[in-house]
């Protein structure tokens, strides 16, 4: 078997199409023009590109962007002082703070400090909880990205045995709510599962977010699975030249696609989806903060 590939690119850019016709109506309909603040803290090479892709993509959707670059010793009261101004703005809708940040910044501060109102990251305790419970809000940017790729390959996802690798705040956990919610029977596995192949060729949908290069192997799939994977992970590539290097996910996409039924690539897969869902997010987090009912299409 040869997978279809998942076009995470595609489907981002019709996704962001849609974003801007919401955009376009909060404006004309409502006096609504929605503003995502995004902040950076440092010159990590790889947070810089995902912010200036950030912020060039609010704009293009006709959003306000609004991008905020801290110094990498910039003191942890500091970055909350941020966060409580961005707060108070009528202008921001939408608050993220782009991790990782620098080590003497404690996260869990960072995350808490943010309005739950405008917290397009879904990290905050308040957003965590709505989404266990189904009550509207933004949804995690990855997980929803992902859900909205399986909704639109498979149509239903009712009663799929779905296996998750990885249990992370970020990913695995809101991943496993929203399987659970649309009726998959879920199983979410970690570095310390016994028997991981064994567990993992028992779904009929993989998504793979351990952080492990090329892990997952082919012949750990059942014939037809659909795999998506949130890998990015940079590996030397001496083929390209010496000190080059690519990306892979944490799939091993060659093996992986003899076997699967359909597969996300890396780069080109879940990547874009999680800016694309950002962007949902702060039409999501609009509509609340003015009492108006987000758009169905833009969440789970
Ligand atoms: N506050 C947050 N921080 C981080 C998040 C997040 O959702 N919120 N997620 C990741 C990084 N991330 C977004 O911030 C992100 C990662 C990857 C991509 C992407 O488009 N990847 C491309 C490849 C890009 C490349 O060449 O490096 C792809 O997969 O095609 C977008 C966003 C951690 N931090």
């Amino acid at each position: 078997m040869t997978a279809h590939i998942i076009d995470g690119k595609l489907f981002a850019e019709n996704l962001r199409g849609r974003i801007a016709g919401h955009v376009e109506r909060l404006k004309t309909e409502h006096g609504i023009t929605p503003g995502l603040a995004v902040v950076i803290v440092g010159t990590d090479p790889a947070s810089q590109v995902y912010v200036t892709n950030k912020a060039k993509q609010t704009a293009e959707v006709g959003m306000n962007s609004f991008k905020h670059e801290l110094p990498g010793d910039v003191p942890e009261a500091e970055l909350l002082a941020l966060v409580h101004q961005l707060n108070a703005d009528p202008a921001v809708h939408g608050i993220l703070v782009q991790m990782p940040v620098p080590k003497h910044i404690d996260p869990n501060k960072v995350i808490e400090a943010i309005d739950p109102m405008k917290d397009v990251d879904s990290f905050t305790p308040a957003n965590v909880g709505k989404v266990q419970i189904g009550l509207p809000g933004p949804v995690s940017c990855t997980p929803l990205g992902c859900l909205m790729l399986l909704r639109d390959h498979l149509g239903k996802l009712e009663g799929k045995n779905a296996v998750i690798i990885g249990r992370s705040n970020l990913v695995g956990k809101p991943m496993m709510q929203l399987l659970l919610r649309d009726n998959c029977t879920v199983t979410v596995a970690h570095s310390r599962t016994e028997n991981l192949p064994e567990v993992v060729r028992q779904a009929d949908i993989v998504v793979a977010a351990v952080g492990r290069p090329q892990m997952v192997k082919g012949d750990w799939l059942k014939a037809g699975a659909v795999v998506i994977d949130v890998g990015i992970n940079r590996v030397p590539a001496p083929e390209k030249g010496e000190g080059k290097t690519r990306l892979v996910g944490d799939v091993d996409f060659a093996s992986a696609a003899e076997v699967a039924g359909a597969i996300t690539p890396v780069p080109g897969g879940v990547g874009p989806m999680t800016i694309a869902c950002l962007l949902a997010n702060t039409i999501t987090t609009a509509s609340l903060i003015n009492g108006l009912v987000p758009p169905s299409d833009l969440t789970a």
